[in-house]
């Protein structure tokens, strides 16, 4: 009787039989088509908690019911990066679990009302885009628009706008592309930047009008670095997506990914910027997330690597959804211990104003 268990009977049966596949491939996705995630998620406080801790989001009102009903919440709420996270993970499993890099995101909104532990979330895509990719045949890249609601209401608590490279079934021929190529010693013109930068004092709205203003008519930029940096290890990079049910192989498959791109498996795009946000909030007194624009994936971030964030203020506006806060624009980059920007991305936020 054949001992299946014989590993070279083994080998030759793996090699003959069929991998019932998981996810989609390029060719799979049309423009127009409307997918709906299940299983949805239910947002918990142990979800939001382990996010908000381990990518260094300590905002009290986040954590504490007195520091939360100071900010007008009914008890601490979900953080909008746990928000924004789960409401990608989901999605993984039907859009991007093939393989294929998360490149970017824009249009990310939130709401004006908090969202609370215990709300279900549906969530659904729309593909808007596909297009070939010129540089890389073997991949297409397709762009969705997700919306997160709250499966009781049908309130949106969370939108925005994706695109992933995705792996096609059947490479196809391309004209080589316009990508430069890696190592070709080229590092562009001289970088042209502005003679000063200045740093704000403090965290308020007040700190960045006064900074804003103080590099008006001048050859100068608000920008400064944040002292933090967070070395990505195994909870970063294999647990807090699989929390959020992201099923992507490049975050837990070290098997797999040792013949991919990367070598190796990487941070959860959402986890980068996260724990870059949570660098850049810990000198900020933030207020309410407004939302994001323009959020790209530069490289990739691995175990042991460790992430920075740097800030650039844009502008800022006394108009505001509270009398208590201004509104702020800002321009965040992760970066690498290299100094290598690994993800960079606009952001407009709330930022409290200093009490009289
Ligand atoms: C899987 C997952 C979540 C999920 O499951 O969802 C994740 O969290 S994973 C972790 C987060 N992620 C990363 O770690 C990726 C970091 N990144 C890189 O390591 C490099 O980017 C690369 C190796 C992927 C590519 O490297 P590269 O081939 O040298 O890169 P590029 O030439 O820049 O991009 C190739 C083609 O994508 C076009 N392109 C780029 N960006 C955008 C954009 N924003 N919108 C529309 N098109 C875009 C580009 O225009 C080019 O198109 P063409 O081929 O037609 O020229």
């Amino acid at each position: 009787m054949t001992d299946w268990t014989d590993p070279d009977t083994f080998a030759q049966a793996l090699d003959q039989v069929e991998t019932k596949e998981k996810g989609n491939c390029f060719e799979d996705f049309e423009e127009g088509d409307v997918i709906e995630h299940d299983p949805g998620l239910t947002l918990t406080q142990f979800g939001n908690e382990s996010w908000m801790s381990q990518t260094l989001n300590h905002d009290p009102a986040y954590w504490r019911t007195d520091a939360a009903a100071e900010r007008g919440f009914d008890e601490p709420p979900i953080h909008p990066d746990y928000l924004t996270a789960a409401t990608l993970g989901i999605t993984v499993e039907d859009l991007s679990e093939k393989g294929g890099y998360f490149l970017g995101r824009t249009d990310v909104r939130f709401p004006e009302s908090p969202v609370y532990a215990g709300t279900e979330l549906h969530v659904e895509s729309e593909v808007v885009n596909t297009a070939t990719s010129s540089s890389r045949p073997e991949y297409g890249i397709v762009s969705w628009r997700t919306r997160g609601t709250d499966a009781e209401t049908g309130d949106v608590l969370c939108s925005y706008e994706r695109t992933n490279m995705i792996p096609r079934r059947e490479p196809v021929a391309t004209d080589g592309g316009t990508a430069a190529t890696e190592g070709d010693g080229d590092d562009g013109p001289d970088p042209d930047l502005p003679e000063e930068f200045v740093t704000p004092e403090g965290g308020y709205y007040e700190d960045f009008v006064e900074a804003l203003e103080a590099a008006a008519d001048r050859d100068a930029a608000v920008a400064y670095r944040h002292e933090r940096g967070r070395t990505q290890d195994d909870v970063t990079v294999a647990s807090l997506p699989l929390s959020t049910l992201n099923t992507a192989k490049q975050h837990h498959n070290v098997d797999v990914m040792a013949d991919s791109p990367s070598g190796d498996i990487v941070t959860y795009g959402d986890v980068t910027r996260s724990t870059a946000l949570g660098h850049a909030r810990s000198d900020e007194e933030t207020w309410r997330e407004v939302g994001f624009d323009d959020e790209s994936f530069h490289t990739f971030v691995a175990v042991g690597d460790t992430v920075y964030a740097f800030t650039r203020v844009l502008e800022a506006d006394d108009d505001a959804s509270s009398d208590d806060a201004g509104t702020v624009t800002f321009e965040h980059i992760a970066f690498n211990q290299d100094d290598e920007p690994v993800y960079s991305g606009t952001r407009t936020a709330e930022i409290r104003k200093r009490s009289n």
